[in-house]
């Protein structure tokens, strides 16, 4: 792969499989999938249930390995990293946000958006980057609360802010806004899509829901584990009609 390939994606799998189970339970859960995340974009993916969504989220992210093709991050080859080095590349080149908030309810927002970073043991961080995160998600007057003195809303803005704290090459999200009221939802979605906007980072998003979708910069769909379109400045009736046309005819 050229450098100048490198530099524009920030994760990519080419021709992936994944099968789980054998013989008569078989399941091809990714069928072949290539499909690339650029930097500085946030892509959604979609497709109905049981298309292969989190499947390629969790091998694209390096929580799962693939049965056959490749997952990169940036010019690493996922698949050639021995298990402490693959947690090492999640933890320092990957973020995570899911639907569940998962923050540590002892510590206060400004010790949770720090903690990738204790545990890298990195030391005070970037503090100018976390600095400016902190604004992107609006959380200056809450840093010293705790998460159970906080909206979910803004226990997910923490998340994302945590996902972001350590300059990660791209953050991954599965179904971020699932416990959230649309309101609360737009706004972190919003945030998602400026944090990757303003910091050139790349953001990957799993979700069912055609509003979500339409946050972000461009829609990958899937069905029966394949690749089938792709959709750009996705628009939430234009993503919905695409959902409708994987629907079966009675
Ligand atoms: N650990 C597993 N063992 C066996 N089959 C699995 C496993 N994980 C996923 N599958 C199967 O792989 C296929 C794809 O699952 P996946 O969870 O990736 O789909 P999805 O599009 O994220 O679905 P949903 O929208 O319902 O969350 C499904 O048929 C699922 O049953």
């Amino acid at each position: 792969m050229t450098t100048a390939t490198a530099t524009r994606t920030a994760a990519r799998v080419v021709e992936a499989v994944k099968v789980y189970g054998r013989g008569d339970t078989e399941v091809r859960a990714l069928d072949g999938v290539s499909v690339d995340f650029p930097v500085g974009r946030f892509t959604a993916i979609m497709g109905p249930s049981g298309s292969g969504k989190s499947t390629l989220m969790h091998c694209a992210a390096g929580l799962d390995t693939l049965t056959s093709g490749a997952a990169y991050i940036g010019d690493t080859d996922l698949g050639t990293l021995d298990d402490r080095r693959l947690t090492l590349l999640r933890r320092d080149r990957v973020g995570f946000v899911f639907q569940a908030f998962n923050l540590v309810p002892t510590l206060t927002v400004a010790e949770n958006i720090r903690l990738p970073l204790d545990l890298a043991g990195a030391g005070n961080g970037d503090s100018e980057w976390l600095d400016a995160l902190i604004d992107v998600v609006g959380l200056r007057d809450r840093l010293h609360h705790r998460p159970s003195e906080l909206s979910g809303g803004q226990q997910q803005r923490v998340a994302v802010a945590r996902a972001f704290a350590g300059q990660p090459d791209v953050v991954f999200a599965d179904e971020p806004t699932g416990n959230l009221d649309s309101r609360a939802g737009g706004e972190v979605l919003g945030l998602l899509g400026r944090a990757a906007r303003q910091t050139s980072r790349t953001v990957v998003m799993v979700t069912h829901d055609p509003v979500a979708a339409a946050h972000a910069d461009e829609v990958v769909f899937l069905a029966d584990g394949c690749l089938v379109d792709r959709m750009e400045s996705p628009t939430a009736d234009k993503v919905l009609d695409r959902m409708k046309a994987f629907e079966v005819p009675s």
